[in-house]
């Protein structure tokens, strides 16, 4: 049967990023759709369009049928992207600024998918991605949503510990768990090499024995102080390579920082991330992936919205049984979710 993919915010930066990214991968066959939904308003159909038709003109050969729908209510299909609301900017600098300012779309957009036909499994890259978490898993069934922040981390943490063994992303595999935010955990003990190979393994050892203790707050904070000078300075070069001389797990949270001085969004990591964790859905053979979901007690007796590892396949999630923390890890996810249960109660207020 034909696949089908529904994107809200389909005309955004993340939304007509992750178009791309469909159609230049192999995890849509001919004659599967994706459907494009945005504000609904005349502006924003006409960029839809428009949008269609340039990704008409690159990828035709992709035979996948791209439409446009206005109305979610006669939305029928299998996977759901959330990308629309506000992103971070000068106006709207904190999780809690954009928590206001987007709690009221998350609220009207479950409502009325909760109104719409079909059972879709929902992927939400929208910031405060627990709070959507929260709003979405409510009205739509926790094991039905899935935050893409986790995964997006995940990546971000690999990249880094592959960038200082010198070696590519493919060979790392790494978690962070918990918030997509301060409260982010990166699992040290997730970390491990996919080759069997004495020289990487030995310098990986060794990465993890200088940092694994960093005090990531107190690194972070120090960090920040620098970078500030730098960005200041339009100093941008030797602020990414201040990157190379911090611990792995600070990297993951500072980093941004500075892409998010100079650009508004960070398309393609994001997009490519959601793929990640839609490609797992439809192929459904166990990867882990990791996000943020609803938990009632399934991993390590945590309730509330955390990002942890997960198997996904279209009717929904799994904790991924490939993972072992340590009780270190696990209080600090305790923790997390403790944090981000305060939050998301406190932005609902
Ligand atoms: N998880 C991540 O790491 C990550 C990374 C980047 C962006 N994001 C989040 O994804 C979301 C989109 O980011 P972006 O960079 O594409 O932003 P963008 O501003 O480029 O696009 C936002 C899209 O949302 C739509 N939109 C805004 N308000 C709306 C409303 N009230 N109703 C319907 N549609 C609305 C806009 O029309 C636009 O298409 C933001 O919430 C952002 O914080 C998450």
């Amino acid at each position: 049967m034909a696949l089908r993919v529904a994107i809200v915010g389909a005309g955004g930066a993340v939304g007509s990023t992750l178009l791309m990214h469909m159609l230049k991968s192999s995890v849509l066959n001919p004659g599967d759709e994706i459907i494009l939904l945005g504000r609904g308003t005349p502006e924003s159909n006409g960029r839809l369009y428009a949008t269609r038709m340039d990704l008409l003109d690159a990828f035709d050969e992709a035979a996948v049928r791209l439409t446009i729908c206005a109305s979610i209510e006669h939305l029928c299909t299998d996977i759901v992207v959330i990308a629309a609301g506000q992103t971070i900017s000068k106006n709207r600098r904190t999780r809690r600024d954009l928590a206001h300012a987007n709690l009221p779309l998350f609220e009207r957009l479950a409502e009325r998918f909760r109104k719409s036909a079909g059972c879709p499994l929902f992927l939400v890259v929208s910031n405060p991605v627990e709070l959507a978490v929260a709003i979405f898993a409510a009205h739509l069934g926790p094991e039905k949503v899935i935050g893409i922040g986790a995964q997006q981390d995940s990546l971000r943490f690999a990249r880094a510990i592959a960038s200082q063994l010198g070696v590519h992303r493919s060979l790392v595999r790494a978690s962070v768990l918990g918030e997509h935010g301060e409260a982010m955990v990166p699992m040290w003990s997730s970390v491990h090499l996919t080759v069997d190979d004495p020289e990487s393994t030995s310098r990986l050892d060794a990465l993890k024995a200088r940092y694994e203790r960093t005090n990531i707050k107190e690194e972070a904070a120090m960090t920040r102080k620098r970078l500030e000078e730098l960005i200041s300075t339009h100093q941008l070069a030797e602020a990414y390579e201040l990157m190379e001389e911090i611990a792995p797990s600070t990297r993951i949270m500072v980093e941004p920082f500075i892409t998010q001085s100079q650009i508004h969004s960070t398309p393609n990591a994001t997009a490519n991330a959601t793929l990640e964790i839609l490609s797992a859905a439809v192929v459904a053979d166990g990867r882990r992936v990791h996000g943020q979901v609803q938990l009632s007690g399934q991993f390590h007796d945590i309730h509330g919205v955390c990002g942890i590892p997960l198997e996904v396949r279209l009717n929904g999630w799994l904790v991924s049984s490939q993972s072992q923390p340590t009780s270190a890890e696990i209080a600090e996810l305790r923790a997390s979710a403790g944090a981000i249960d305060a939050a998301t109660k406190e932005w609902q207020r």
